[in-house]
């Protein structure tokens, strides 16, 4: 594989099968340094497999990937202390206060105790949860479970945050505030951010990039401006899809429109 060390991450001819399921089928990703690279794509696209493959929750079978140049299937632990994960399920725990699962992140992830305190209460600060700490998530908005998820991943202060469908289930507030957060984020720190989703406006308006895939593929990658210009002066994300898959995006039962499960977050938690 050629090596770009300059890419946060780089991924090359990527493949994962379920069975006779191939859910990543030859994918190449180059992902600038301090971008926010967004991975759009229907349920079942492939989205999450290859994250998986990326944070090494999952073996590479075939293909490659570095992250910030480091083989991810050769040392992993070393590019898991370079990541920050948030998983499309839900991972704060409703009992402990908001301080507290940020603190047990802080602890599981290793950062020296000496820097602890002020690692956590940075994350809270940088997510607006500060004022909030003492509470229990369980009292929560569900925005603001996302923004503890999210500080959670940045207690360990990441050079990539790896976030699946950060905003599925949240209300336009919640929506808007998270991505505020993560805009922050990547202002303060010049942190890398690769986050999936399927709101084809979201990731318009918030992503310096973007790949669309499509049954384990990716079918067109760039800005989102040159996504749409390669199709016409008033083409959407929407219609870019539909002219490189030849797919529409409601179709196949859980199109990229529909309502889909949520993440059920806040009331999983109540
Ligand atoms: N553990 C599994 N066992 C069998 N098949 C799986 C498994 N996980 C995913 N798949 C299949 O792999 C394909 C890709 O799934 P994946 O979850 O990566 O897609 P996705 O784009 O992330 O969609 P979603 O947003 O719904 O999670 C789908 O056909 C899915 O049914």
């Amino acid at each position: 594989m050629s090596v770009d060390e300059s890419a946060a991450v780089r991924c090359v001819d990527l493949r994962y099968s379920f069975g006779h399921t191939m859910a990543v089928d030859g994918v190449d990703l180059s992902i600038a340094r301090g971008s926010v690279f967004g991975l759009l794509g229907p349920n079942g696209a492939g989205k999450t497999t290859a994250i998986r493959m990326i944070t090494t929750l999952l073996p590479v079978p075939s293909g490659a990937i570095r992250v910030f140049g480091v083989d991810v299937a050769r040392h992993k632990l070393q590019v898991r202390r370079l990541i920050g994960y948030v998983p499309q399920q839900l991972s704060a725990d409703g009992a402990l206060t908001g301080r507290e699962n940020v603190a047990l992140f802080a602890r599981l992830f290793d950062v020296p105790r000496a820097y602890r305190k002020a690692a956590v209460d940075q994350a809270l600060e940088s997510v607006g949860l500060t004022d909030a700490a003492k509470r229990t998530a369980s009292t929560y908005s569900g925005g603001m479970i996302r923004r503890l998820e999210l500080a959670q991943a940045l207690v360990s202060a990441p050079k990539l945050l790896v976030l699946d469908e950060p905003t599925i289930g949240l209300d336009p507030v919640g929506r808007a505030s998270v991505w505020e957060r993560l805009a922050e984020v990547r202002a303060a720190t010049g942190m890398s951010i690769l986050v999936t989703t399927h709101y084809m406006d979201e990731a318009e308006q918030n992503c310096d990039e973007i790949a669309l895939m499509h049954r384990g593929r990716i079918t067109a990658r760039g800005t989102p401006d040159e996504l749409r210009t390669s199709v016409g002066p008033d083409a959407t994300l929407d219609d870019v899809f539909r002219a490189t898959t030849g797919d529409d995006l409601s179709g196949a039962g859980e199109g990229m429109r529909s309502v889909r499960s949520t993440r059920r977050t806040a009331r999983r938690l109540g």
